[in-house]
């Protein structure tokens, strides 16, 4: 409710027209009951036809008040309920983007897709529900009760018995339905992350054969889902036939008792009418409120999740103040750099030490899983060393404005990722204002230039989904011309020329040192071949370093880097 009033706020004239609407409707409901009982007992009942046709035209007027009431108060409630929903889901979208790595491990990708899609809908579903009846139901249910007692307290007996029936069948629904809501939603969330990581994993599904296995994962998890979902369905399926059942009862008992109470004269037929429409708007709005207790502990549910995202505390923000401008331009500083993730309980880098100088190339060696993406990642901050520090161009990371210090970096991750749109897209991601030049340049440099001229677009070929479209040596090509195309101080290769074929990764090597001349470059390589003419180079084993040297230094000093290079060069590559 709190998530909820805290974005209604923003919308005060159009509650305020909402209430008015309310007021509307409920003077039709309820005006007509007293109006049809005055035609019947004063009108029908005593031949007056002037009387029957002044309270008709009464009567029409209050029922244009009411439409008009009707379509306001839907008018109102659709466009705050969407409007909220729209913003929860920006909001969570703007908190998502804020995020470090941590809490995208933490929360995982498809628990923050579920909240923003599907906890979202939850909340305008009870939202509309709450705008339309948490305010008009009560008022009616009061003015019902009143002018049942005024009709005939005698009657109100019947009522009096009945509602205590419904408020505890109300109750005990929202008690259960509340844990079912949240383990329904909980199981949304597995479906979801299944579903992608089936649909993003796809090739490699169906390359080892899985296809069975993953179609039986998926329908056991769809099976736990559905069950938990249907056992929710029938509770509210059968909130209704009942209440139904008890109206009827108490309609029963109400005929029984009125019929002698009119044989006797003490009851008209039109104050009978009167009643039972009465009792039927008081049962009625219960009906209705008790909709908004149903819907709540599954909008409550929602909810939290939704307040979970938003009050998270990214672990990694942006220093008040942070510094903007440096003296000096290209220097990385480790100094004493130790790191443990934020889940982890062993340091997976321990004691890292090494300076990189703009125009030098430092490249980083190891088995894998030694730590080489781990320690290339504290440098745009997404994660913040255990200990010791980071320096660029003399301050430390922390201290600076996080988008200053990731506007210095080039970053080309691991794994290559495009975004739907086209190549030019893509590139233009690196430096929004890139001109048409530039990205030319960028993409002569990655060596990316001779394929997509190739392309029937060229630049403005469309890339696919995750550049499905796109060859992997390709996708590598156009992510290193987009880190290319900023201009940057620092490059951050991690492990980027993987994908390429000997030739390529020799010709973009000799490319990018020309281009690189007033940068650092940083290079995490699994192949010996890519980092033989780097100024520096970082033995890593276990998160320690293990050598730094030349590779002619290393060959001599660090058992590691021998074992690695004898593995991958011939005798005489060695020797060259
Ligand atoms: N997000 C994470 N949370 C917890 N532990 C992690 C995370 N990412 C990596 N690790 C662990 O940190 C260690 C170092 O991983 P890292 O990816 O840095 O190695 P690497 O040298 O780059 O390996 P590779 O050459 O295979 O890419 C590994 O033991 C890995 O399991």
């Amino acid at each position: 409710m709190k998530l909820i009033l805290s974005y209604l706020k923003h919308y005060k004239l159009l509650v305020l027209l909402n209430i008015i609407s309310v007021f509307g409707f409920a003077l039709v409901e309820l005006g007509i009951p007293t109006i049809m009982a005055k035609i019947i007992d004063n009108g029908i009942a005593t031949n007056n036809t002037t009387y029957i046709y002044q309270m008709g035209i009464v009567m029409a007027v209050i029922s244009v008040v009411g439409v008009l009431g009707t379509i306001l108060l839907g008018y109102c409630s659709s466009k705050i309920s969407s409007s909220i929903t729209r913003d929860i889901r920006n909001d969570i979208f703007r908190k998502v983007q804020d995020f470090s790595h941590s809490e995208y491990d933490a929360f995982g990708v498809s628990s923050m897709i579920t909240r923003t899609t599907n906890d979202a809908f939850q909340i305008l579903q009870f939202t509309n529900t709450l705008l339309r009846t948490a305010l008009l139901t009560p008022i009616m249910f009061l003015v019902s009760l009143v002018m049942i007692v005024k009709t005939s307290l005698a009657l109100s007996g019947v009522l009096a018995i009945t509602v205590p029936f419904i408020i505890l069948g109300v109750i005990v629904i929202a008690k259960l339905s509340g844990p079912l809501s949240e383990t329904q939603q909980k199981r949304l969330d597995k479906l979801n992350r299944i579903s992608r990581e089936n649909l993003t994993g796809i090739r490699v599904i169906r390359a080892f054969g899985n296809d069975d296995h993953e179609n039986e994962r998926f329908a056991h998890t769809n099976e736990d889902y559905a069950g938990v979902s249907k056992k929710l369905h029938k509770l509210m399926a059968a909130s209704q036939p009942t209440f139904f059942f008890l109206l009827n009862l108490a309609i029963i008992a109400i005929f029984w008792v009125s019929s002698q109470m009119i044989n006797v004269g003490i009851l008209q037929v039109g104050e009978l009418v009167a009643f039972i429409e009465y009792l039927f708007h008081a049962m009625f709005s219960i009906m209705l409120f008790s909709m908004v207790f149903i819907m709540y502990p599954k909008a409550q549910v929602s909810a939290n999740r939704i307040q979970e995202l938003l009050n998270a505390k990214p672990l990694i923000v942006s220093p008040e103040n942070g510094v903007k401008e440096t003296k000096e331009q290209g220097l990385v500083e480790f100094d004493h750099v130790t790191f443990t993730y934020p889940d982890g309980e062993e340091p997976v880098l321990r004691d890292i030490s090494f300076t990189a100088k703009k125009g030098q190339t430092v490249a980083f060696i190891g088995s894998t899983g030694s730590g080489k993406s781990t320690l290339i990642n504290l440098i745009p901050r997404f994660y913040d060393v255990t200990e010791g520090s980071i320096k660029i161009d003399g301050v430390d990371v922390r201290d600076y404005d996080l988008k200053i210090l990731r506007n210095k970096i080039g970053f080309i991750p691991q794994k290559t990722r495009l975004f739907t749109g086209t190549i030019a897209n893509n590139i233009k991601f690196g430096k929004k204002d890139a001109t048409q030049e530039e990205i030319k340049h960028s993409t002569k440099v990655a060596q990316a230039y001779p394929f997509i001229k190739r392309k029937p677009k060229q630049f403005e070929e469309p890339i696919s989904e995750g550049g499905a479209n796109m060859s992997g040596g390709q996708k590598q090509r156009l992510s290193i011309a987009r880190a290319v195309v900023r201009k940057p101080e620092i490059y951050i290769f991690d492990d980027s020329f993987s994908a390429l074929d000997f030739k390529t990764d020799a010709t973009l090597r000799a490319k990018l040192k020309e281009e690189t001349e007033e940068s650092v470059v940083l290079i995490v390589a699994q192949r010996i071949g890519s980092i033989l003419e780097a100024d520096k180079i970082i033995v890593l084993n276990e998160g320690e370093v293990v050598g730094i040297g030349t590779h002619s230094e290393l060959l001599n000093t660090c058992q590691i880097y021998n074992e690695i290079a004898l593995s991958q060069l011939t005798k005489e590559e060695l020797m060259q």
